[in-house]
């Protein structure tokens, strides 16, 4: 029989967990964790669908905390990016909810969740291809407004021509002309400007050669030192494990298992991944 760990949101919903008790045949690891933090984002049964299919989301329950780093893991079809765009209302929800930063977002659009303070990296490059590199950043500073944000704005600058000193040589140029590898770095330094308070990414490192993946990861660090919740979706568990404090695990539209990167090593991963 296959062991099945603990189901849902984080160990910081140990309380929660006991509350709903653990279900027959789960095993409730007790795992360590952030019991001070809050909620940022909360997903609540969250079941979703295409059209008049069956459901590919089955009663999600997900909790990413304030300033925690969720790595969501799985095969592929598992569910991984349909429940990033279930949260950015890519998706419309057949039962359950969302709330984010106390507030009921449940159905909102992607530029509503953004103006809340989301930023959101799901498939493909998010720049402005006709643009320059330079333009492209400009653009991500129009909603910023004030000194205290004009401060971190050049704090941000500074970042990101540490983490890619390549999109200061290629400012001039298009965004459309770039590698998808320059593409991807100029995604993440857009979201360095934003300063969210929430990242969403949907596979980072994918098709990337390593010595980029490695300039994103870094990226991706900066974010947590910088207090950003990160929920960060990939295939592969090995990379985004180094940098999360918290991986789930996501099979056939369920989740199989939470932990930390630690627990959920060998048999136990191998088991929520393959069942
Ligand atoms: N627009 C769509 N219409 C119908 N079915 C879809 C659609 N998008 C995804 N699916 C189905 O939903 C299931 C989950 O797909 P999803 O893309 O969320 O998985 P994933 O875990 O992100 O996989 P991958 O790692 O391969 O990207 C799959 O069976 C897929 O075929």
């Amino acid at each position: 029989m296959r062991p099945h760990l603990r189901a849902g949101g984080g160990s910081r919903d140990r309380g929660r967990a006991a509350g709903r008790g653990v279900r027959p045949g789960e095993r409730d690891l007790g795992l360590p964790g952030s019991g001070a933090m809050t909620d940022l984002l909360t997903l609540r049964g969250v079941t979703v669908g295409y059209g008049r299919h069956h459901p590919v989301l089955h009663a999600i329950d997900l909790a990413v905390g304030g300033g925690e780093v969720v790595g969501l893991v799985g095969m592929n079809g598992a569910g991984k990016s349909t429940l990033l765009k279930a949260i950015c209302g890519g998706v419309k929800l057949r039962e359950g909810t969302i709330s984010y930063d106390g507030q009921d977002v449940s159905g909102l659009g992607t530029p509503e969740l953004v103006r809340r303070g989301m930023s959101i990296l799901a498939e493909g490059h998010r720049v402005i291809r006709p643009l320059t590199v330079e333009e492209n950043l400009q653009i991500a500073t129009m909603s910023l407004r004030g000194s205290a944000v004009r401060r971190r704005l050049a704090a941000s600058r500074e970042l990101i021509d540490e983490l890619f000193p390549v999109l200061h040589q290629r400012r001039t140029q298009l965004a459309g002309l770039l590698s998808g590898g320059e593409q991807q770095m100029l995604s993440m330094a857009r979201a360095i400007i934003e300063d969210p308070k929430l990242l969403l990414l949907d596979e980072p490192s994918l098709g990337l050669a390593p010595l980029v993946v490695d300039r994103i990861y870094s990226s991706l660090s900066a974010f947590r030192e910088r207090g950003v919740s990160l929920l960060v979706v990939e295939q592969n568990s090995t990379r985004v494990a180094d940098i999360c404090t918290r991986m789930v695990v996501l099979r056939d539209g369920r989740i199989t298992a939470t932990g930390s990167p630690a627990e959920l090593v060998g048999a136990a991963l191998t088991s929520a991944y393959f069942g």
